[in-house]
C-alpha cells in the first residue's frame, strides 16, 4: 500500500439549519486503505461520508481528491470526477428502483458518467454480476426477486460500474441478517484487494469494522475524536469515548474481558454542542479544562491522533 493521501479533507462542515452535523473535520484517506468510521447513531458518520462524494453538499471546507478540490467542481469535470467517487448505501431495499431490471440499474452510472449505450454497457454489467457472485442471468430480473444480501450485491455492482477509486460504504451490512453480513463483508474485502480500492467503511459495529478496516476513525458530535491504526486502536484506545465504545464489544480472544463502561446520558444536541470538549458531560475523567477549552485533534506517536486533553496512553501522558 502506498502512503499517499487519495483524499485530503480540511475544515469540512455540514450544517442542516442549526444542526451542525459535521464540524471542522480534517482527515486524510490514504490510497488503497480502508478507513473504518465508527460512532453512535446521529454523530454525523453518514453525513461525512455523503459529503466526501458530494451526495450531500458541504457547508464549508475543502475536499482534495488527487489534488483537485472537488467542492469547487461543476459541470462536465464534476460529473467525470464524481464517477470515481461512489457510494454503497445501507438500505438495499430502498436504494434500488423496483421497476427497473438489475442490468439497467447497474448500467445507469455508466450511461450517466460515460454516455455508454445499453448495449455497450452490457459486457461490463455481466462481468460485475459475476464478480459480486450473482451470475449474469440476474441482470434480467428485478430487485424484489432477490434477498437482502443479494440486493446489496446489486448495490455494490452498481457502485463499482464506473470503476471508482474511492467508495463510501455506509453501513452496508447493518440491514442484513447476521448470517449474511460476513459474506457481504468478505465480498467487499475481496473487491477492495482485487481492484485496489480506497474505502470509507461506515459502521456502528466495531466487530464488523475490525474485520475490514486498516485504520479506525471515531466520530462524536460531528467531529473526529480519534484516528489510529486498527491493531493499535483495538489494543488500547486513546480517547475516553473510544474506550467506552470498545468496552461494549465482546472479546473473542483469551485476553481478560474489559471493564464495561456505561456511557451515561444521551449524546448532546448537535444544534447546541457543549462548551469545551464535546464529550466532557459524559466523560469519567473530565477536569476543569475540559469544560471550558475545546481540545484540538493532536498527533501522537505511532500515527495516531486524538482530540483529548488527557489521552489514555501512557507514552503521551508522561
Ligand atoms: N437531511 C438532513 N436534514 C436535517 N438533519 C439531518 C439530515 N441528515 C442528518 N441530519 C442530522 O444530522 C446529524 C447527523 O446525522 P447522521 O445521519 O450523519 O449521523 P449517523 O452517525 O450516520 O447516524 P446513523 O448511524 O443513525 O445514520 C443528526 O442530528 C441528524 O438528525
Amino acid at each position: 500500500m502506498s502512503a499517499q493521501p487519495l483524499l485530503q479533507v480540511s475544515g469540512l462542515r455540514v450544517d442542516f439549519g442549526r444542526t451542525r452535523a459535521v464540524r471542522d473535520v480534517d482527515l486524510e484517506i490514504l490510497e488503497g486503505e480502508t478507513l473504518g468510521l465508527v460512532g453512535e447513531s446521529g454523530c454525523g458518520k453518514s453525513t461525512l461520508g455523503r459529503a466526501l462524494v458530494r451526495v450531500t453538499e458541504p457547508t464549508g471546507g475543502t475536499i482534495h481528491y488527487r489534488g483537485l478540490d472537488i467542492t469547487r467542481l461543476s459541470g462536465t469535470v464534476f460529473r467525470r470526477t464524481r464517477a470515481e467517487l461512489q457510494m454503497v448505501f445501507q438500505d438495499p431495499f430502498g436504494s434500488l428502483n423496483p421497476r427497473r431490471r438489475v442490468a439497467d440499474i447497474i448500467a445507469e452510472p455508466l450511461r450517466r458518467a460515460r454516455g455508454m449505450s445499453r448495449a455497450a454497457a452490457r459486457p461490463v454489467v455481466d462481468d460485475l454480476l459475476d464478480q459480486v457472485g450473482l451470475g449474469r442471468e440476474a441482470g434480467e430480473r428485478r430487485p424484489h426477486e432477490f434477498s437482502g444480501g443479494q440486493r446489496q450485491r446489486v448495490g455494490i455492482a452498481r457502485a463499482l460500474a464506473p470503476s471508482p477509486r474511492f467508495v463510501v460504504a455506509d453501513e452496508p451490512v447493518s440491514a442484513l441478517d447476521v448470517s449474511i453480513q460476513a459474506q457481504v463483508v468478505n465480498l467487499l474485502a475481496d473487491l477492495i484487494r482485487d481492484r485496489g480500492l480506497t474505502m470509507l467503511f461506515i459502521s456502528h459495529d466495531l466487530g464488523v469494522v475490525r474485520h475490514i478496516a486498516d485504520r479506525i476513525a471515531v466520530m462524536y458530535l460531528g467531529q473526529i475524536i480519534e484516528i489510529a491504526d486498527r491493531d493499535a486502536f483495538f489494543a488500547g484506545p486513546a480517547h475516553p469515548y473510544s474506550e467506552a465504545l470498545l468496552s461494549s464489544v465482546p472479546t473473542v480472544s483469551r485476553a481478560p474481558a474489559r471493564e464495561r463502561i456505561e456511557l451515561t446520558g444521551e449524546p448532546p444536541d448537535p444544534a447546541d454542542p457543549p462548551a469545551g470538549c464535546a464529550f466532557h458531560p459524559r466523560c469519567r475523567y473530565a477536569i476543569d479544562t475540559c469544560r471550558t477549552s475545546p481540545p484540538p485533534l493532536r498527533p501522537l506517536p505511532g500515527g495516531r491522533s486524538v482530540r483529548c486533553h488527557l489521552p489514555l496512553l501512557e507514552e503521551v501522558t508522561t
